[in-house]
């Protein structure tokens, strides 16, 4: 596979590793510390190896799919890319930080697969939830009247402003989604990650909601989800790191379609690469 679309930088980070969003987008001038950088990583659940030595870096602005198979390490490549698991072998650094020893948690944004279940959300108001994303800012008891307003913009801009009062889990999937998206950007989050955001959603709201990702990656909101849906995915992300245990494509989307890394990470065994691994 090629590494050629991922960009590597070559001088010194600017010591605490931010970047201000308004100067990022787009910007070739400055050579900027990548928001992600997985560098030879390797992850076993016990003797099942689930990511195999996969380096990949996410840059500011980047709106990112990321897929394969079922079972073939995506969800745990999430994990290890936002620090919540430690690789076996090799390095994760967010933010310029080593993962392990990341403390900026809230810019980030992560919701899980389960963010759509029911049965995992608490029986507490949509407006409760997104001013969750308050808290790290704020604290709990000293939430004030910015804070309650940086949520009322937060609910406009998924457009749930009118379900604010209702119980998160009265909500449609799609709907919970936007409620959690809106807690991250209540919380200022820089990256957004999203495990299969629109599973069990109708298409036409799915289509409404990679509308609304695809103008906060414009706003500047580094994006990375998981998809299985290639053809919705193509449409809407600029870069694609296509796996199955290891790593078969990354790089922008117009490459990806031009290469072969579909079908080989398709065709591979689920988690058999045959050349590879006999
Ligand atoms: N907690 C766990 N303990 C043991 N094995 C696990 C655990 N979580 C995942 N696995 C295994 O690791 C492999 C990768 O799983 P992972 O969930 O990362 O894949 P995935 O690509 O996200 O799958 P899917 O598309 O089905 O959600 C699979 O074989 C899975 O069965």
């Amino acid at each position: 596979m090629s590494e050629a679309d991922t960009p590597v930088s070559t001088e010194s980070p600017p010591k605490d590793g931010s970047i201000k969003r308004s100067d990022a987008r787009g910007s070739t001038e400055n050579t900027v510390t990548p928001i992600v950088d997985v560098q030879d990583v390797t992850f076993a659940y016990g003797e099942k190896v689930a990511v195999e030595d996969i380096s990949l870096t996410i840059e500011q602005g980047d709106f990112v799919g990321l897929i394969g198979p079922n079972g073939s390490g995506k969800t745990t490549l999430l994990h290890l890319m936002l620090g919540l698991r430690r690789p076996d072998s090799g390095t994760v650094e967010l933010f310029g930080q080593p993962s392990q020893a990341f403390d900026d948690g809230e810019r980030i944004g992560y919701v899980s697969q389960r963010s759509t279940d029911r049965g995992e959300t608490m029986p507490v108001t949509v407006r409760e939830v997104v001013l969750m994303g308050r808290f790290a800012h704020a604290g709990h008891s000293k939430l004030t009247d910015e804070d309650h307003e940086i949520v009322d913009k937060a609910l406009e801009t998924v457009e749930i402003g009118d379900l604010a009062d209702r119980q998160i889990n009265q909500l449609s999937g799609g709907q919970r989604q936007r409620a959690f998206i809106a807690r991250a950007l209540a919380s200022e989050a820089d990256l957004l990650a999203l495990d299969e955001p629109t599973v069990g959603v109708d298409a036409e709201s799915r289509d409404q909601f990679y509308g609304l990702l695809d103008d906060l990656n414009q706003q500047g909101i580094t994006i990375i989800l998981i998809e299985h849906d290639i053809d919705i995915l193509t449409r809407h992300v600029n870069k694609i790191a296509c796996i199955n245990r290891e790593l078969y494509h990354h790089g922008k989307t117009v490459s990806f379609l031009e290469s072969d890394a579909l079908a080989k990470a398709y065709g591979a065994a689920h988690g058999v690469v045959e050349h590879d691994h006999p």
